[in-house]
């Protein structure tokens, strides 16, 4: 009997090629090629420092590369500022929470919804309807109404994804999503991130809770000092020697 094809490989919808940011004489980000793909959840890990929410500010045009390109669906993005890249399908997540504070969670999801309207970039959207949507698909419908200064962190980081949702994007970037999160918390992030790739969101995972990153994600990529060390599947990165060396004294790169 023939064995079955191996399937197509896909091409990344979101790109970096080359990508070198530098403070003064600091490279942070360099030469770093990595890609997420459709319908996956990519992780991309590293130590403390090692440029992984710079390589997001340079994805979303918050930080401008020194050299190198970013690309969406094969096209050259480098110098678009955030808002068209946002119109384009991308959204993120910080991880330093970046939410209004006083405003209810359902305020938080809903206000992302007026933004884009008055941008031009939600044309077409029931702001109200689909924040109820969204509300039921993240689970946080049991604290819609709650000031988000009196929910948990955990859930807070859970209010910034619902957020990110609005704009119903192609590529999500998640600063550090989990942290702050309890286990219970966590398990349930982790379905609701394996429910949006499936529906067939690009993810990209920066994340220090390195078993969730092991359980989620098909690729990894790691950075340490701004460069890749390794890219591949969780085994592999486990197994890297390269990894393993820059983990140690840190934490632990086995789950
Ligand atoms: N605005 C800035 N000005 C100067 N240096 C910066 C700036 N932002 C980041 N850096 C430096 O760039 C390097 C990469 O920082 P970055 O925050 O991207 O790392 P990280 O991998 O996200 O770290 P962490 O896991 O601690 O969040 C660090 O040496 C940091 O001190």
């Amino acid at each position: 009997m023939q064995s079955p094809e191996p399937p197509p490989l896909q091409t990344p919808l979101l790109e970096t090629r080359g990508v070198t940011v530098r403070f003064g004489g600091n490279t942070a980000v360099n030469d770093v090629s990595i890609g997420v793909t459709e319908g996956r959840i990519t992780g991309l890990i590293g130590p403390n420092g090692a440029g992984k929410t710079t390589l997001f500010n340079t994805i979303t045009g918050l930080q401008r590369p020194a050299a190198g390109r970013v690309l969406l669906d094969g096209e050259d993005i480098t110098g678009l500022p955030p808002a068209r890249r946002a119109r384009l399908g991308m959204a993120r997540t910080f991880q330093r929470l970046e939410l209004f504070l006083s405003l209810s969670v359902r305020d938080n999801i809903r206000v992302a919804g007026d933004i884009a309207r008055a941008a031009g970039g939600g044309r077409g959207i029931d702001v109200d309807r689909r924040t109820d949507e969204i509300l039921d698909r993240t689970g946080l419908r049991d604290i819609a109404d709650l000031d988000v200064s009196d929910i948990p962190t955990g859930r807070a980081r859970v209010v910034e994804v619902a957020r990110a949702l609005m704009t119903s994007p192609r590529v999500l970037l998640l600063d550090e999503p989990a942290s702050g999160q309890t286990e219970r918390e966590t398990e349930a992030f982790a379905e609701l991130l394996t429910g949006l790739a499936a529906e067939g969101i690009a993810v990209c995972l920066v994340e220090h809770d390195l078993p969730l990153v092991m359980k989620l994600c098909g690729t990894i990529h790691v950075l340490d000092y701004g460069k890749v060390i390794a890219s591949g599947t969780p085994k592999e990165i486990q197994e890297s020697p390269e990894v393993i060396a820059a983990y140690i004294g840190t934490e632990e790169v086995t789950p």
